[in-house]
């Protein structure tokens, strides 16, 4: 297992070296053969080494039994962070764009899927990297244990904050679909980020054009009392204060691909399009 991550970890270092940050520079000698690469770890507990001639990489403990500080979290006992010398940095240079989360809420059908798909679209054309994490789709597995009542929503949306922080990272553009009723939560999710790479979204469009465009027929059941607490109707949503951008009023663009390019425009701007 540790090996068949360092052998990637340190494949990628040969097809880019300067991918990698200068801290972390691995040396680069083509003609040489045997061990030519060689990374310690940020503790300085581990070394990593590989062969040029492809034999599997070796790791090594140098420093035995000293171990760093074990913490406790939330129910985690005795746990350690494990660095690795590829960092975050160095994705994003791979990639040439920035991890960050773009946090699409809003009432349901208020466009949040078709927006989520779009900018995918765009951003994909321009070569950037992104993925979807949508409400509907993630409730099909990971968070398939959870129902609509107020906590189990907090907790679907601090899973995907969690989940969304990760790929945000591994220097992907992460684009979280849900929708997330409550400030508290999303605020949790924007203080799991560092400054500015949690880009909140609201979907402004009236509950009357949801309940108007009601493509899964959901309003229609929850107003004749078949689905109990159905946002909008008889559970509530709380729109943001604060909100990096907000679309669907009149002057940000109607169709999905006009709201698209005011984010696409937003990421430009603030440099997330590049590493
Ligand atoms: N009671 C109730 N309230 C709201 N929505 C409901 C409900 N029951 C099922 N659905 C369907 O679930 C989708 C919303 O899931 P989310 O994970 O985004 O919701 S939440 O953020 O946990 O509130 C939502 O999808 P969207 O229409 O895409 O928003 C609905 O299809
Ligand atoms: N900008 C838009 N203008 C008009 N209709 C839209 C727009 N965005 C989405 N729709 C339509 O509204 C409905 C709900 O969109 P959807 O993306 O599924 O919303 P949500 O994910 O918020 O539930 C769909 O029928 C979709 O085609």
């Amino acid at each position: 297992m540790i090996a068949a991550g360092a052998k990637s970890l340190l494949g990628l270092s040969i097809a880019s070296p300067k991918g990698l940050s200068d801290r972390n520079s691995l040396s680069s000698n083509s003609r040489s053969v045997g061990v030519v690469r060689s990374c310690v770890s940020m503790d300085g507990s581990q070394t990593l080494s590989h062969n040029t001639n492809g034999s599997f990489p070796e790791l090594k403990s140098i420093n035995g039994k000293k171990q760093g500080p074990l913490s406790t979290v939330g129910n985690s006992t005795n746990i350690k962070w494990h660095e690795c010398p590829v960092e975050k940095v160095d994705r994003q240079r791979l990639l040439d764009q920035k991890g960050c989360v773009i946090w699409v809420t809003g009432l349901s059908g208020s466009g949040k899927s078709t927006l989520a798909c779009a900018l995918n679209q765009m951003l994909y054309k321009k070569g950037k990297l992104c993925y979807i994490l949508d409400g509907d789709n993630v409730r099909h597995g990971l968070n398939r244990d959870l129902s609509f009542k107020a906590e189990d929503r907090a907790e679907n949306i601090r899973r995907v904050g969690e989940v969304a922080k990760l790929f945000a990272d591994a220097g992907i553009i992460c684009i979280a679909s849900l929708i997330s009723p409550y400030r508290t939560d999303r605020d949790a999710c924007r203080n799991l980020l560092p400054e500015g790479d949690f880009v909140e979204v609201f979907m402004d469009v009236s509950l009357e054009v949801c309940e108007a465009r009601d493509p899964k027929g959901l309003y229609k059941l929850a107003r004749a009392g078949k689905i109990k607490g159905f946002t909008g109707i008889d559970d509530p949503y709380e729109p943001p204060l604060n909100c990096e951008i907000s679309l669907g009023r009149e002057g940000s663009g109607t169709s999905p691909i006009e709201m698209a390019e005011v984010i696409v425009g937003y990421l430009e701007n603030k440099g997330y399009l590049q590493a």
